[in-house]
């Protein structure tokens, strides 16, 4: 059975009181009300709540993630932070290739492929996100788009270390709007994804990895949207700010 998985990404939200006031509800939450063992749930906190966030987290149900992380493994790079750096909290997961880091901060294919190898490399599990735009969308070449996203940083990766990864389709034109992709389209883009996975390193590969949808998730679309049989949980931005709504959708499935 594939891991299903709920990772929160807070992004640049919360101070370190308000991240460790929220860390310690969902902590308390996931506890007494997480009943379903087969979801990970994560969180996506910010660089500077990291090492705080970790010891609340340690011997919880709950993992880390940072939300992002430079390519080289150390070096002259004022102001970013390493795989060693993340590994060392310790960090169990990392997004990269966010939409907004995308757009805002320049990431390339050949950025992107370079921070996979340097996580794998550091046993760090990467959160590759897609996704197109609406003018993408409107345009009918969404599919391609998001599998050409898929195969210009990710295609170079073994069999082995493919499976290591988690994508986490998302939208743009659903992020942070309220909009939220349908089932049925978020359905059809995660078939897509997973046949495209499957030409290329086979059906054992593609049926193992996890496929998250992003984009407006919230409590009260997120059962439907885990019905769908190739989404496998949900990357989840501002309703992980909330804890009884992060929860919430953690408990959807
Ligand atoms: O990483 C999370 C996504 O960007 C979704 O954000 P959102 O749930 O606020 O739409």
């Amino acid at each position: 059975m594939r891991q299903n998985i709920v990772a929160g990404n807070w992004k640049m939200n919360n101070t370190l009181d308000e991240g460790l006031k929220l860390t310690s509800e969902v902590v308390n939450m996931v506890q007494d009300e997480l009943t379903n063992n087969n979801v990970q749930v994560i969180l996506g906190c910010p660089f500077v709540h990291l090492t705080s966030v970790q010891k609340l987290t340690n011997g919880t149900k709950l993992a880390l993630s940072a939300q992002n992380c430079h390519e080289e493994a150390k070096g002259a790079y004022t102001g970013e932070i390493s795989a060693t750096m993340l590994k060392s909290v310790p960090v169990q997961y990392v997004i990269i290739g966010h939409s907004e880091r995308r757009q805002y901060f320049g990431e390339s294919h050949d950025t992107l492929t370079k921070k996979t190898d340097t996580l794998l490399a550091h046993n760090l599990t990467p959160i590759f996100c897609c996704g197109e735009s609406l003018d993408i969308r409107e345009k009918g070449e969404h599919v391609a788009y998001v599998c050409n996203q898929l195969k210009d940083s990710l295609f170079h990766l073994s069999a082995e270390d493919f499976a290591r990864l988690v994508i986490a389709y998302e939208p743009i034109w659903a992020i942070g709007t309220g909009v939220t992709a349908s089932n049925e389209q978020a359905q059809e883009m995660h078939l897509a994804i997973r046949s495209f996975i499957a030409d290329k390193y086979g059906k054992e590969v593609a049926e193992g990895t996890p496929i998250l949808y992003g984009g407006s998730v919230k409590p009260d679309n997120a059962k439907a949207l885990f019905a769908c049989p190739d989404v496998d949980g949900g990357l989840v931005g501002g309703a992980s700010l909330k804890s009884r709504d992060f929860v919430d959708i953690a408990k959807s499935f």
